[in-house]
């Protein structure tokens, strides 16, 4: 090779390499960003998702009191049992409360075909492993092992890592299963009998807690609450003033202060016109007409014929539900009235 061949031939080597060297910083500064680590880049997100839930709760004095006295007896070991009526916001408030404590949460949702099994875990599938031996050719030898798969269930894992618990709507449950949360509170440890586990229990982490929450023993569906257990937990009533409930509707539904009083005025007064059916004073059916008129522009104002429509849809269904009246017909004469009433 002439020597003039040699040194452009280097030169194409050394240009390749300042190319490469190029690229490759290129490629690490588009990359930078994502050179921070996994855990860099996870927080923020999940941050940002508890900041969202929490941003759509609604505090006011009587809530912040609330939950102080709930986040007390919680501190100090104890199980909370929160009681209220459908719709009176105990499962917004447990939430909250749980949510406080800087400790993962737990939901489970209370409901008469739940089963031991479903709270302590169970058998999921089988694995099986097979040893084939045939070394010699003619001999042929296979060993086959069969294990059953154990897949804990949402309770031994909230118990076990220290979560705290939503039991919502226990009462729903059958007794039979919620007995498995005596020995819980009591020896603090959770029972694997009937499981097929070598343990025979599993312990429970310091800073697990429970909040149970229930409807009153009126509603349908609903167990009769055992005695040894109620004995165990401290009962807190859901019941918010007017002005608190008010103000959920305004903040949660973005509406004025007077139109949240106009709509739960239209309850107030069907509740008032229907007293047997109890049950119709319901932040979730206020939440509904609210957002409704909201959404669809519609004047929160007992004149507008669109409203009453609204109100009319939204609690028709409800006063047939709580045994009000019979017919849809019936039901709307009644809703009628309510929203007369509040001009
Ligand atoms: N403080 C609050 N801030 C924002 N929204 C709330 C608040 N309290 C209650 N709500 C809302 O009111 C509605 C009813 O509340 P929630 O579901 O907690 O009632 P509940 O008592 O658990 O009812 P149920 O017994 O039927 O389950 C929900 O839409 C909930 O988000």
């Amino acid at each position: 090779m002439s020597a003039q061949n040699q040194t452009s031939s280097r030169r194409t080597a050394a240009q390749k390499n300042r190319e490469n060297l190029n690229r490759k910083r290129n490629q690490s500064q588009r990359s930078a960003p994502a050179a921070r680590g996994p855990q860099d880049q996870k927080p923020p997100e999940k941050k940002e998702e508890k900041k969202q839930g929490r941003k759509n709760y609604v505090e006011t004095e009587e809530t912040k009191r609330l939950i102080k006295r709930a986040d007390r007896c919680l501190m100090s070991g104890y199980p909370i049992h929160l009681t209220g009526r459908s719709g009176a916001g105990k499962t917004a408030l447990a939430l909250e409360i749980a949510a406080r404590r800087d400790r993962p949460v737990t939901v489970i949702t209370g409901n008469h075909e739940i089963t031991n099994e479903d709270l302590l875990g169970g058998i999921t599938g089988l694995t099986s492993t097979k040893l084939v031996d045939n070394f010699i050719r003619q001999v042929y030898k296979k060993e086959v092992n069969i294990k059953e798969n154990w897949t804990p269930g949402k309770l031994v894992e909230a118990a076990e890592k220290g979560h705290t618990l939503i039991y919502d709507e226990f009462s729903r449950s059958r007794p039979e299963t919620n007995n498995l949360f005596l020995s819980i509170l009591e020896e603090r440890v959770i029972p694997l009998y009937g499981t097929k586990q070598n343990k025979s229990h599993v312990p429970v982490h310091p800073e697990f807690n429970i909040i149970f929450t229930s409807n009153p023993i009126e509603y349908a569906g609903v167990f009769e609450k055992q005695d040894a257990l109620m004995d165990r937990l401290i009962t807190l009533e859901v019941a918010y003033t007017q002005r608190t409930t008010e103000s959920i509707i305004q903040h949660k539904a973005d509406v004025k202060q007077k139109e949240a009083k106009v709509v739960w005025g239209v309850l107030k007064n069907l509740q008032e016109e229907v007293k047997e059916a109890e049950g119709l004073l319901s932040i979730r059916s206020a939440l509904m007409i609210a957002t409704i008129a909201q959404k669809a522009e519609i004047s929160i104002n007992p004149e507008d014929e669109e409203f009453t429509q609204v109100c009319q849809d939204v609690l028709s269904g409800e006063v047939i539900r709580f045994e009000g009246t019979d017919t849809f017909a019936k039901a709307s004469r009644l809703v009628k009235n309510a929203v007369q009433k509040t001009k």
